[in-house]
């Protein structure tokens, strides 16, 4: 059955300008989908951008929630039908993000949280520079970051590998992006990931004025 890339959801976006696309990469096992839950969880202006993948789901993984799961050949018809904002090959797998769902949800004030690599977010940043906000996360260490994928327990030592190969040219990317923050303790890397989503919400209130003259409003009162 064909996925349902179009599921409307029921969050308050922010009317007063457009919707962010919030971009969160990391070498592989840094812990980017852990943040990206918690946040989702926690902040009801923003939504996940689900990509689509040929990789098969990990235990737990449920389709339509954590990505839409299809075939090598649905995968290339959305590609060939122009379907995806962006696509890559990683690991051997096809991932892309549908555009559809995103665009109409930006012009609407909704933000989206995107978790893709360094690929994704270069294509990204080149159809849409206004919108993106691209941050990344960093392990504390190459070790740690060793650690972390091995005990996630999900992918196969070989595959553990070649996670590990491609983090050094992951992490070389580092200057890319606005945002650089460590991952070493979980719920201090969340609270700075929160503070600059919402210095960037505010940025792009102010830019439409509507602080300024709320602010004008206080003063008159007071
Ligand atoms: N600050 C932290 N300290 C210790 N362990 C962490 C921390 N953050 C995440 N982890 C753990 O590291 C493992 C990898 O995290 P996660 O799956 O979120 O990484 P990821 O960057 O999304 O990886 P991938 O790109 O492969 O999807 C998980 O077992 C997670 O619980
Ligand atoms: N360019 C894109 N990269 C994506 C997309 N969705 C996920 N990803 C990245 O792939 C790797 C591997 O993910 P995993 O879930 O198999 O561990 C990771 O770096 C993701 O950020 C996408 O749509 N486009």
């Amino acid at each position: 059955m064909a996925p349902d890339l179009h599921h409307t959801d029921h969050h308050h976006p922010d009317l007063h300008r457009r919707g962010l696309m919030f971009i969160l990469s990391s070498p592989s096992g840094t812990g980017k989908t852990t943040i990206a839950k918690r946040l989702l969880a926690e902040d009801d202006a923003i939504s996940p951008s689900i990509s689509a993948t040929t990789r098969p789901p990990r235990p737990g993984e449920v389709d339509g929630v954590d990505y839409f799961f299809v075939s090598q050949s649905e995968f290339d018809r959305m590609a060939e039908n122009d379907e995806f904002y962006e696509w890559a090959e990683v690991f051997g797998n096809c991932y892309g993000t549908p555009k559809a769902h995103i665009r109409a949800g930006l012009k609407t004030g909704r933000d989206f949280l995107f978790d893709i690599d360094w690929q994704g977010t270069q294509q990204l940043y080149q159809k849409d520079a206004q919108d993106v906000v691209r941050v990344f996360l960093l392990p504390p260490s190459i070790e740690e970051l060793h650690r972390r994928l091995s005990g996630r327990g999900t992918d196969a030592p070989e595959v553990v590998a070649a996670r590990m190969d491609r983090a050094r040219a992951e992490i070389s990317h580092w200057d890319g992006y606005d945002y650089v923050v460590v991952n070493e303790d979980l719920d201090e890397c969340f609270d700075q990931i929160k503070l600059i989503l919402a210095s960037e919400r505010l940025r792009r209130k102010r830019q439409t004025g509507l602080i300024p003259f709320v602010r004008g409003l206080l003063r008159t009162r007071v």
